[in-house]
């Protein structure tokens, strides 16, 4: 038995979800590219959950189940209240949350393939709320409740701020909202589809999920991108400080990937965005350098960006506190996870994999005053 580090190259299962091949990203056979120009989230989600897109009623079906299960049960929201303020990560929050949702849902435990779907549309709902309300319980003002009429990528900012986002913010947060959704059998999406393979429920499917997503390696990217933006600071400082950083073989966050190897095909419609945005904000100096790091990184190291790294100065455009950003990569992944936890269920198999022995052979105990 030889282990494969990280088990890099391994296919651990099937799945009619979404696919890398060749660098081409698709959900259920939908290109990308082509859902980032023309889909709505909420055609992304059931695209995710149903394996085809969906009529006009149907589409508007779930939209009416979203909106009418926005609503979180007030002890989850009032948890927040006992954090030490300032001091708790969005994510931390968002992990525990969840958790506590699972404890508020009678039918957390219904095993059934319509009371599992039902907790996919409500977590897909919830979080939304979830993620909005500790940002503004944080800064000690009072959650706001959604807008029937606005759609999923309003309704957050508009849950956010407070004030309807203009035109610009919504077709930009749809579109991260799309981008991020669903990547085959990344760490996240592994991590619920084992957890839920020993049969556990769906909020601990999710809550193991998140976990997996908060880290720097995975989600937890964006923030850091950011992070190292608001170091560099300035244009002219961005050609030394990512020489420093190659030189000391660090990382530099936001470029290289497990599967990809020319490159993100997501990365580009969030370039794009973040010129568009930072311009429009007067603020391109986060595109300007971005750019510049792309550069570098790419021509010394052949790493090209993935998707964590535009959408930093994306989110940061459109007023985003920087450690919500990993939850909001959440919010979107919500749907990717629901769609791989349900097939999981529908065709399940414990995933046990095995180790590989490295450790000391045929040891005999000895007693502990002898040792
Ligand atoms: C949504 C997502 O999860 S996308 C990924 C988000 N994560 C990040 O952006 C963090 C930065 N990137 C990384 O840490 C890595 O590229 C990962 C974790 C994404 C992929 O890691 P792996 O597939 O294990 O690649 P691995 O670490 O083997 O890298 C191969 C080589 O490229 C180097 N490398 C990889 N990523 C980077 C980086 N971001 N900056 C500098 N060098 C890098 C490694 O040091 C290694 O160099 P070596 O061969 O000289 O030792
Ligand atoms: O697939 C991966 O390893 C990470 C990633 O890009 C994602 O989850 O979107």
């Amino acid at each position: 038995m030889t282990a494969s580090k990280g088990l890099e190259g391994i296919v651990a299962t099937q799945s009619a979800i979404s696919s890398i091949i060749d660098d081409t990203l698709t959900y259920v056979g939908y290109d990308i590219d082509d859902l980032a120009v023309n889909a709505s989230f909420e055609e992304v989600v059931y695209l995710l959950w149903h394996q085809r897109l969906p009529k006009a009623d149907e589409l508007a079906e779930l939209k009416q189940q979203l909106a009418d299960n926005m609503s979180v049960p007030q002890p989850v929201l009032d948890h927040f209240k006992t954090y030490p303020i300032g001091e708790v990560h969005p994510m931390a929050a968002l992990r525990t949350a969840i958790s506590l949702l699972g404890l508020y849902d009678e039918n957390a435990e219904d095993m059934s393939d319509e009371a599992n779907y039902e907790k996919a549309i409500k977590l897909q709902a919830k979080v939304a709320t979830i993620v909005t309300a500790f940002s503004r319980i944080r800064k000690g003002q009072e959650p706001v409740a959604p807008k029937q009429e606005l759609g999923y990528a309003a309704n957050f900012l508009y849950m956010l701020t407070g004030e309807e986002p203009e035109e610009i913010a919504i077709e930009a947060f749809n579109k991260a909202l799309v981008l991020h959704a669903d990547h085959e059998l990344n760490a996240s999406t592994f991590t619920a589809r084992v957890c839920v393979a020993t049969l556990s429920d769906m909020y601990s499917g999710i809550t193991a999920a998140i976990g997996a997503l908060k880290g720097p390696l995975h989600g937890g990217a964006n923030e850091q991108v950011m992070k190292m933006l608001m170091e560099i600071g300035d244009e002219d400082k961005v050609e030394s400080y990512i020489r420093e950083k190659l030189d000391n073989k660090e990382k530099i966050m936001g470029f290289g990937h497990r599967v990809y190897r020319k490159g993100d095909p997501r990365a580009k419609h969030l370039r794009e965005m973040s010129k568009k945005l930072t311009e429009l904000r007067g603020e391109e100096k986060w595109y300007n350098m971005s750019l510049q790091i792309e550069s570098i990184v790419t021509g010394e190291k052949n790493l090209p960006p993935n998707v964590d790294f535009y959408s930093a100065s994306v989110y940061h455009s459109l007023g985003i506190d920087h450690d919500l950003f990993t939850p909001i990569f959440a919010v979107s992944r919500f749907s990717g996870w629901t769609a791989h936890i349900l097939e999981q269920y529908s065709n399940n198999r414990l995933i046990r994999p095995r180790a590989e022995y490295i450790g000391p052979d045929m040891q005999k105990y000895v007693p502990i005053n002898e040792r």
